[in-house]
């Protein structure tokens, strides 16, 4: 997927400015940067949720940036959402199945990115009953429960939003085990994380935004010594 100056103005704000970077199959990319600094919004232009204003988004050669969001979905790009998106008053297999082509599935035998529901429920740690509400998960469950769902409609790219915000150690172990399975799967994963260390310890690529605007993009190392990316987390960038 390629991202090709990419710009999304909100009023006075721009949440978006130029952003362009590339992502392979079996890449982890981090999308990084302080509170506000556009990494939602790219998120959601990737998906369609948002609708830019210029610049052009390909995925395997197509352009996809006019797509509404659920061809973008059919098409290979699936997401989680910071908080995550459940039909609460629903099952978890209803919540689970949502969202994917169902007749696929079935000519799947269940089955996605070489892995079974149930080893990616493994890898999940989520020991449940289908018919179970959606509510009998965690917090924490059910962002696990979010990034299976995406695993299993077999994307292209998925961008993960702050998936290890509010989890604890164990859970945290849980989400890197899922974007091992979406690598394996050939899958390139956009992550969006404030964890630094899980950062710095999954992605292959990093792209740094402030006030809309890629400042930086490079290896992990190269990212941890790079003096605008330093000031812009120390603030330094905003009273200059
Ligand atoms: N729908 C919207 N309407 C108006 N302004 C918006 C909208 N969405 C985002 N913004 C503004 O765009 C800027 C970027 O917001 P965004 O949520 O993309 O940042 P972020 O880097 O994801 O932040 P955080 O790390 O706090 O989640 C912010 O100033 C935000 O207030």
């Amino acid at each position: 997927m390629t991202l090709d100056r990419v710009c999304k103005r909100f009023g006075g704000v721009v949440a978006a400015n130029e952003v362009s970077f590339s992502l392979s199959p079996r890449e982890v990319h981090g999308l990084i940067g302080p509170n506000g600094s556009g990494k939602t919004t790219v998120l959601n232009l990737i998906s369609g949720v948002t609708e830019m204003d210029s610049g052009n988004i390909w995925l395997d050669g197509q352009l996809i940036s006019k797509q509404p969001c659920h061809v973008r979905a059919r098409g290979g790009v699936s997401r989680t959402f910071q908080h995550p998106r459940l039909l609460k008053r629903c099952d978890i297999q209803t919540n689970l199945y949502l969202g994917i082509d169902l007749a696929n599935m079935k000519q799947k035998s269940m089955t996605s990115c070489g892995y079974t529901l149930s080893e990616l429920l493994d890898a999940a740690g989520l020991s449940i009953n289908m018919n179970d509400s959606i509510t009998t998960l965690s917090y924490g469950q059910q962002k696990l429960f979010e990034i299976v769902r995406a695993i299993l409609s077999h994307p292209k790219v998925i961008l993960l939003d702050e998936p290890a915000a509010g989890l604890n150690s164990k859970e945290m172990e849980r989400v890197v085990a899922l974007i091992d399975c979406a690598v394996k799967g050939d899958a390139a994963v956009l992550l969006v994380e404030h964890s630094m260390d899980l950062v710095m310890s999954l992605c292959n690529g990093i792209t740094v935004l402030n006030f809309g605007r890629p400042i930086a993009e490079g290896q992990p190392e190269e990212i941890q010594s790079n003096e605008a990316v330093i000031e812009a987390y120390l603030g330094r960038g905003r009273s200059a």
